[in-house]
């Protein structure tokens, strides 16, 4: 499948400082479990408390770094980033974290989000060519140090946020301090870990700090700056809190299952999604499968409140991952191949529920239904757990443009004919938010409503910095 005819995820950021492990090592742990976050490039900054060192490269974690590598970047402190690009191009200049060197201040940054006013803050450096707005965000901090001359990267994080407008959560790190901040609307999660070593750890998700052997401390709150040094952690606002906007689509798509999200499991998240659409949408059949993976949870959750069966009718490569790159058309169903294996003797002849978790421009769901067609399926009831996806993301993850958008342009009939299926019923937006039930209270459901919390000027939509 093109890396195009999909969803981007949101980027995944790790940071960990720990005076007796090595810090690549347990940031390698890291990034591995927050793959799915980004899948474009990766990398890692490390500190010996004298000097930083930064290594990234296009590619997946696994294949970027091994031990040797990872000896290379000694260190007890470290910062990790896993990209999927939303600003500037997918390639080595846009890889993070990037580094900037001010007046004898040296720092290393990474950053899940998308800020929206990245255009309007470039005009002040006229002469700079950026890779991405995280590059932005760099050279703002670097500017604040230097024409401030007050020598401390604290203090530039704490007058360059407020800046800022859109979504970021971001490490930042530099030779003996370890930063973690969070936009005043907190679109993108970030967790802080405690080790038994008496180390700390700044995750995207729970995962990646059970990983490296971390307990979940909190969550970062929106509008909050925690410096992690040598005396622990401190922790002060650099806004006032906003209403909470945590991304739906965090509990819909992007965050791994196994994760605790604003005080729910998202596993759990999913099954009540699944549970709310077979009240919303009953249909009579035989089995209810899901598109794997992200629809697994909540296909589990139609089953059990239906009482039909779940079975699986499409099994999916574990080594495919979430994107596959594909140059031409022969290439992408070939990949559909390789990504999807059809079980006949459960779809030949049965009426099939399938449970997808998102149709954004439906590419997945198009190819995967002649799949299901060519195998006998005798009806496809389609029943999406999340609602109609109409608008661009403009906070982090990347859904190109509207006119991409299925739901943009079709009525819900028009799309159940284009799709080739029986039936097709989307969760309404009040049993999805009811289904997540965000502890605090608080969602972001632009993309579906077009309500966008963080107004959107207009060379935001742009993906050039
Ligand atoms: O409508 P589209 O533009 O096709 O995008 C939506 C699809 O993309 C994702 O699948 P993906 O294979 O990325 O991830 P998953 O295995 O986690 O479901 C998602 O789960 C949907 O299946
Ligand atoms: N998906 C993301 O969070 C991307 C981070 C940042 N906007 C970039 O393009 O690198
Ligand atoms: S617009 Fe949609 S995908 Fe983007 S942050 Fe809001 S809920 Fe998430």
């Amino acid at each position: 499948m093109a890396a195009s005819d999909r969803p981007k995820e949101a980027c995944g950021v790790f940071g960990v400082r720990d005076p007796q492990q090595s810090a690549s090592h347990l940031t390698y742990l890291g990034l591995f479990t927050l793959q799915h976050r980004g899948q474009e490039s990766a990398g890692i900054a490390v500190s010996d408390g004298t000097k930083i060192l930064v290594d990234k490269d296009m590619g997946l974690v696994a294949n970027i770094f091994n031990d040797h590598r990872l000896q290379a970047l000694p260190g007890t402190m470290a910062i990790g980033h896993t990209r999927y690009a939303t600003t500037g191009a997918s390639a080595w200049d846009g890889a993070q974290p990037v580094s900037r060197g001010a007046d004898g201040v040296y720092f290393a940054l990474g950053h899940n989000g998308n800020l929206v006013n990245t255009a309007t803050l470039a005009t002040r450096f006229p002469t700079e060519v950026f890779g991405s707005d995280s590059d932005v965000i760099a050279t703002m901090l670097a500017d604040d140090i230097t024409t401030r001359g007050h020598g401390n990267l604290t203090d530039a994080v704490t007058a360059v946020l407020p800046q800022l407008q859109g979504a970021f959560s971001l490490v930042v790190m530099d030779e003996t301090k370890l930063i973690g901040a969070r936009d005043p609307h907190g679109f993108r999660p970030l967790f802080l870990g405690r080790l038994d070593t008496g180390g700390w750890v700044l995750a995207s998700e729970t995962p990646a700090l059970f990983v490296v052997g971390a307990t979940v401390e909190r969550e970062i709150t929106p509008g909050e700056i925690v410096v992690i040094d040598d005396n622990g952690v401190h922790s002060h606002r650099f806004a006032e809190v906003q209403p909470r906007r945590l991304c739906t689509f965090e509990f819909v798509y992007v965050s791994r299952p196994d994760g605790i999200l604003a005080g729910t499991s998202v596993d759990a998240a999913r099954r009540r999604a699944g549970i709310a659409l077979a009240q919303q949408a009953p249909v009579d059949a035989d089995l209810v499968v899901p598109i794997p993976e992200s629809s697994i949870s909540g296909a589990l959750g139609y089953a059990a409140e239906s009482g039909i069966p779940y079975g699986q009718a499409l099994i999916k490569s574990p080594y495919i991952g979430r994107s596959f790159i594909a140059p031409t058309q022969a290439h992408r169903d070939t990949a559909l191949r390789l990504k999807f294996g059809p079980i006949v003797e459960n779809i030949a002849g049965r009426r099939l529920v399938v449970v997808e978790d998102s149709l954004i421009r439906a590419s997945t769901f198009r190819r995967t239904v002649r799949m299901l067609r060519d195998a006998g399926a005798a009806e496809l009831h389609l029943r999406v757990l999340s609602p109609p996806y109409r608008w661009p993301c403009y906070y982090g993850m990347d859904t190109g443009d509207r006119s991409t958008l299925i739901a943009a342009t079709k009525t819900i009939e028009q799309i159940r004919a284009d799709l080739d299926v029986d039936s097709l019923v989307y969760l309404d937006l009040e049993r999805l938010v009811e289904a997540i039930n965000p502890q605090p209270a608080g969602l972001c459901t632009a993309c579906m409503t077009g309500d966008y919390p963080v107004p959107i000027p207009r060379p935001a939509a742009s993906r050039q910095p």
